[in-house]
């Protein structure tokens, strides 16, 4: 059953950068959110310890008007004036006991009438002003009675009628705004019609409650402001993160893509030198250093590998891993040089039979002594002697002429029977010998397509022939115009 991981389907880059824009987002909106409460209640403190402040007075003048149940104080002059004096208030409404009876003392002010009025009076209380009128007009119309006085009553009575039907009217018309405050606790911000209501106690002994509503449109633009602020430092605040990510991202994975660039290269190429990583303080540099240095060592290693694998351990001759890796080269080198190549393939006589004769140790010594002198008949720089493995040696020559080249193979044939070391199960020569395969070509005839491995058959068989011949021979194979002439 395969297990979805997500984090190890997402790349370093893709990690790096989503985690931290989540931990970012975060950050920046429990911050912003926690000093927004925090600004925004501090101003709602301060409204509301602004509106008690201008609330006192009236407090006062409403507790002393309610304690001896007196409508009139409520509407002087002084009064509406003292009300009016805060620009912010809108209105008040008072609930409260009279001290001094068991009625019900309420009234309140708009500043929209620009008026006190009561506002717990019935349609009883209407009737008992209109009752008293008529008795009074009824008393007027009876003979003796005391006109100056009772034409007083009467006007007040009247003007009190008027008022009771002002009162009403007005509690009619203001009263459903004044209802949906009843139920506060200490205060109370309605945004919705952007009031800030305030319910304070009053002072008197029976006690009693006044409401009060003052404009939170101030409030409220203060609280748009807050946030506007909040927004743009929030915003400010997460496109500096993000720049800051994307500059940390760019900072951990682009040196790692540059290490696994360089990692991937073949490993004599890889090279730290110059890459600013190196340079770095951090773990990052670290790892670059250690790497280079990683490398460095392989290469040093892969150096000295390469110089013993390019050299034969029993003859000191060339190894066949030096023969593979030059054979290209020297063909085209030839070409180019319109010089004459040469191909020898040496192989001692009968060398099993000398193995067997003589002991394995001893085949080795006279094998390196043929290494010798296999390599004493090169002259020039670019030839090249090559042991491919057994008692098989192969030279590459550059000649001026095909002669040259036959020259050679005869030498060292002559020198080699010259060491005189015997073999007596080489027949007929009881010496050890060596039969030579040869390859002579022009430079001009070993157009592209020709392979030294192709050169390399023509010679073994050239080889055999020379073996078939009665050993100690050489065979020369000439490469013409794309065709073998062999020459015994
Ligand atoms: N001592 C020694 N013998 C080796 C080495 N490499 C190969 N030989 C032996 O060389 C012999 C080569 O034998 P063959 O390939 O049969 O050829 P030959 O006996 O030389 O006969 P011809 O090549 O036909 O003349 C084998 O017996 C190998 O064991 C080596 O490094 N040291």
């Amino acid at each position: 059953m395969t297990r979805f991981n997500l984090a190890s389907r997402l790349k370093i880059s893709h990690l790096l950068f989503y985690s931290h824009l989540l931990l970012v987002m975060w950050l920046v909106f429990t911050m912003s959110y926690n000093r927004y409460n925090s600004e925004w209640s501090t101003r709602i403190s301060h409204a509301v310890e602004l509106a008690r402040a201008v609330s006192n007075p009236i407090v006062d003048l409403v507790s002393l008007s309610a304690s001896g149940r007196n409508y009139t104080n409520i509407r002087l002059n002084n009064a509406l004036a003292l009300y009016a004096s805060s620009d912010r208030l809108l209105f008040f409404t008072v609930q409260a006991q009279s001290d001094f009876s068991e009625h019900e003392y309420s009234f309140a002010w708009s500043r929209e009438l620009g008026d006190a009025f009561r506002t717990n009076l019935t349609f009883e209380d209407r009737l008992a002003q209109q009752i008293e009128i008529e008795a009074l007009e009824q008393r007027l119309n009876t003979a003796g009675s005391d006109d100056v006085k009772l034409n007083f009553l009467l006007n007040r009575g009247k003007e009190l009628l008027q008022r009771i039907e002002e009162d009403m009217g007005h509690t009619k018309q203001y009263c459903p705004q004044f209802k949906r405050i009843t139920a506060i606790d200490d205060y109370y911000l309605d945004e919705d019609n952007a009031q800030l209501l305030l319910k304070q106690d009053l002072r008197n002994v029976a006690g009693g409650e006044i409401i009060l509503s003052f404009d939170a449109t101030p409030l409220l633009n203060v609280k748009s402001d807050i946030q506007f602020q909040l927004l743009k430092e929030a915003s400010l605040a997460f496109l500096f993160s993000l720049l800051l990510i994307i500059w940390a991202t760019r900072r951990i994975v682009k040196p790692l893509k540059n290490i696994a660039l360089q990692m991937n290269r073949d490993v004599k190429d890889i090279d730290f030198t110059g890459e600013p990583e190196i340079e770095r303080k951090d773990e990052l540099g670290v790892v670059v250093r250690s790497l280079d240095s990683l490398a460095k060592k392989v290469q040093l290693q892969i150096v000295e590998l390469e110089k013993r694998s390019a050299i034969d351990s029993l003859t000191g001759l060339g190894s066949r891993f030096l023969y593979e890796s030059v054979k290209a080269d020297f063909v085209a080198q030839t070409r180019r040089q319109g010089k004459y190549l040469g191909f020898l393939i040496c192989d001692l006589d009968n060398f099993k039979a000398f193995n067997d004769m003589y002991g394995h140790p001893e085949g080795d010594r006279v094998l390196r002594r043929a290494g010798l002198t296999v390599q004493s008949a090169l002259k020039r720089d670019t030839d090249g002697a090559y042991r491919l493995g057994g008692e098989e040696f192969i030279v590459l020559l550059q000649t001026q002429s095909a002669e040259d080249i036959q020259q050679i193979a005869v030498q060292l044939c002559a020198q080699l029977e010259g060491l005189e070391i015997e073999h007596l199960g080489n027949p007929g020569h009881l010496v050890l010998t060596l039969s030579i395969g040869v390859v002579c070509a022009k430079g001009v005839d070993l157009d592209s397509n020709v392979s030294m491995d192709q050169i390399y058959e023509l010679a073994d068989k050239a080889l055999y022939r020379a073996k078939d011949s009665g050993r100690n021979a050489i065979n020369v194979v000439h490469w013409k115009n794309g065709k073998e002439v062999i020459n015994e």
